[in-house]
């Protein structure tokens, strides 16, 4: 995808989302020097952050650099956007469509800003990636300039944004099912298990939709998987772990206090396996737990249970979920 120019040294940032990544993104450009707005659509958040430059919802005990001002609660103006080399979204993807039909109003699209997204997964009605997301509300030339960042820290440069946002989002499944595999009492062994047929399910789902099976082996698929499969501090694993101890989605969601992508993407991702005709038991698995009401440890058994298949039987007569998107942006399919 093309980009606009990168921005100047010292750049005005404007981050969307004053969540865990968005905060923390804006405190590390804060710290370099940029100048830094930080939209919340809560009032109280924005009046507290200006007057003490901490976050009342998130990283509490941490000072934040003065150089960000926070904006809100209504929608930023056309002046702020249209002064900003940088728009930064931090918000989760369900949230996407939404403040993209705000923006676009305020777009000039003869002096793009250079736009950044981060999050990590599938919307959970169309099961559309965000690049999709950027075409349907801002049009094909601004999903043209988009840039993702995804990875286990700040990532990796691909020339296969579909396969990168993939790799964000489907991780957050597999996260969910090493969590659960944790909560129900399995320990390495398994969860080494579901790491590498988790890769190699990842790579067989992107593979038919079109994106490079090499992404997956990145920081951006690979690295990010192990990392979140292997830590109590990814809000994924902990979701699936608590489902294994026997807790309640609803309970869960409503006690995170913070997104796990994982359980919207596990229904969009249902949809778009089902279209390719990809065999991947681990996302299914996940997929009955959280929305069939099956079983954690009933489904867990049918898990191992399967008989062993060919892991990396890729699809060669796929793609076509990538050509639909690469028509609606206007981009020739084996660009
Ligand atoms: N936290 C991380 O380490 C991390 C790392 C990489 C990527 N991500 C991805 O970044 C995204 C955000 O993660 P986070 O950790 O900041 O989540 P979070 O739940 O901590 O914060 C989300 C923020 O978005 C706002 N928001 C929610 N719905 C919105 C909507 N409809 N419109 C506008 N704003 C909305 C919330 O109020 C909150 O400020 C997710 O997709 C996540 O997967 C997170
Ligand atoms: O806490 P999680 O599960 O949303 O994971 C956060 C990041 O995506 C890890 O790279």
């Amino acid at each position: 995808m093309s980009s606009p120019s990168p921005p100047a040294e010292k750049s005005t940032v404007l981050v969307f989302g004053a969540g865990n990544f968005g905060s923390c993104l804006a405190d590390h450009l804060g710290d370099s020097s940029h100048k830094v707005y930080m939209w919340s659509r809560s009032e109280e958040l924005v009046k507290h952050f200006n007057q003490c430059h901490r976050n009342l919802e998130v990283l509490k005990d941490h000072a934040f650099s003065e150089s960000i001002t926070a904006v809100g609660p209504e929608f930023p103006s056309a002046e702020l956007i249209q002064n900003m080399d940088v728009l930064l979204f931090a918000i989760p993807t369900e949230g996407v469509r939404e403040t993209l039909t705000s923006l676009k109003p305020t777009l000039n699209e003869s002096k793009l800003p250079l736009l950044i997204f981060v999050n990590k997964g599938v919307e959970i009605k169309t099961r559309a990636l965000t690049l999709e997301i950027i075409a349907d509300t801002c049009g094909p030339a601004v999903a043209k300039a988009a840039t993702f960042i995804s990875g286990p820290s700040f990532a990796t440069e691909s020339d296969d944004p579909i396969g990168v946002e993939l790799a964000g989002a489907l991780k957050n499944v597999y996260a969910i099912a090493a969590g659960m595999a944790a909560g129900l009492g399995f320990e390495n062994n398994t969860r080494a298990m579901l790491i590498t047929r988790g890769l190699a399910e990842m790579t067989r789902i992107g593979t038919a939709y079109g994106a490079s099976p090499l992404t997956f082996l990145t920081l951006a698929g690979v690295g990010d998987l192990f990392l979140t499969c292997s830590s109590s501090n990814s809000r994924n694993f902990t979701v699936g772990f608590r489902l294994g101890k026997g807790e309640k989605l609803d309970y869960i969601i409503k006690t995170l206090g913070s997104v796990a992508e994982g359980v919207t993407t596990a229904k969009g991702l249902k949809a778009i396996v089902d279209e390719l005709g990809v065999v991947a038991p681990i996302a299914s698995g996940v997929y009955d737990v959280l929305y069939e009401g099956r079983a954690v440890s009933e489904r867990a058994n049918e898990l191992l249970s399967l008989p062993s298949i060919r892991e990396l039987d890729l699809s060669v007569e796929g793609g076509k979920p990538a050509k639909r998107l690469m028509e609606k942006l206007g981009v020739e399919a084996d660009a």
